[in-house]
């Protein structure tokens, strides 16, 4: 019989929680990423941004899927994480990644103004945009968009679908219902002219397999 999942008091610190989701971060990292950690949790007892409220959790999976994505970004990409919430993976990939130009943003004002609150306790270079996604790719260009759990396929490349010229590349967490958001958007022409692949599928220790999908336009390959 397997072992049952550890629980939280099993962590006194976030660096053993990283140990016991597998992965491995440099040492120089982990208090930058635990005073991310406590500041959200901090402002997520005012505002709701996250449920993952134990340092399993945050590193089970926030801090899983922001390594994972950080293996498919070139060196000096200037990426935009879209519908950014409570910050992830945007704000735990500019610390991670100091090479980036990192951009967040969400529609939703009052959690843009704690995304800010967060990068300017933190003194991370990081641009915040209290947007809708679609409005920053008016006034700026990116290389990659990035974005977990902000809405299904269909919805995402209706809303990016115009704005193409903006960015080179899609790279996109999701799980297991990405086959099926996949035949959605395919069957409503939104894959016509782009190119998917999956490009890693990982397993979490809390939800099973996650995928990063890359999409991009097909004329661009
Ligand atoms: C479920 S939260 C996910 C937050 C974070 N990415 C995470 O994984 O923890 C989705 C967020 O996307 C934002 N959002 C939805 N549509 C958006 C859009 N078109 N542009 C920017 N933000 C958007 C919402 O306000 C919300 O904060």
């Amino acid at each position: 019989m397997s072992e049952p999942a550890p629980t939280t008091e099993d962590f006194d610190s976030l660096a053993d929680a990283v140990t016991w989701a597998g992965l491995e971060i440099p040492a120089e990292h982990i208090a930058g990423l635990d005073a991310y950690r406590q500041l959200l949790w901090q402002w997520n007892e005012n505002i709701n941004l996250t449920r993952h409220t134990t340092l399993q959790k945050f590193a089970g999976r926030d801090l899983l899927d922001t390594v994972r994505l950080s293996e498919h970004l070139d060196k000096g990409d200037r990426v935009l994480d879209i519908g950014s919430g409570g910050g992830v993976p945007g704000l735990p990939l500019a610390i991670l990644r100091p090479d980036l130009t990192v951009s967040v943003c969400d529609s939703v004002g009052k959690k843009a103004k704690v995304l800010e609150d967060m990068v300017q306790s933190l003194g991370l270079p990081v641009t915040v945009y209290p947007a809708r996604a679609e409005q920053v790719l008016e006034i700026t260009t990116q290389g990659t968009l990035i974005a977990r759990g902000v809405a299904s396929l269909k919805k995402l490349l209706t809303w990016l679908e115009p704005h193409w010229e903006a960015f080179d590349q899609l790279l996109l967490i999701k799980g297991k219902a990405w086959v099926e958001e996949r035949g959605e958007a395919r069957h409503h022409g939104l894959l016509k002219d782009l190119d998917l692949r999956r490009v890693a599928s990982y397993e979490s220790p809390l939800v099973g397999e996650s995928v990063l999908l890359r999409i991009t336009q097909r004329d661009s390959q």
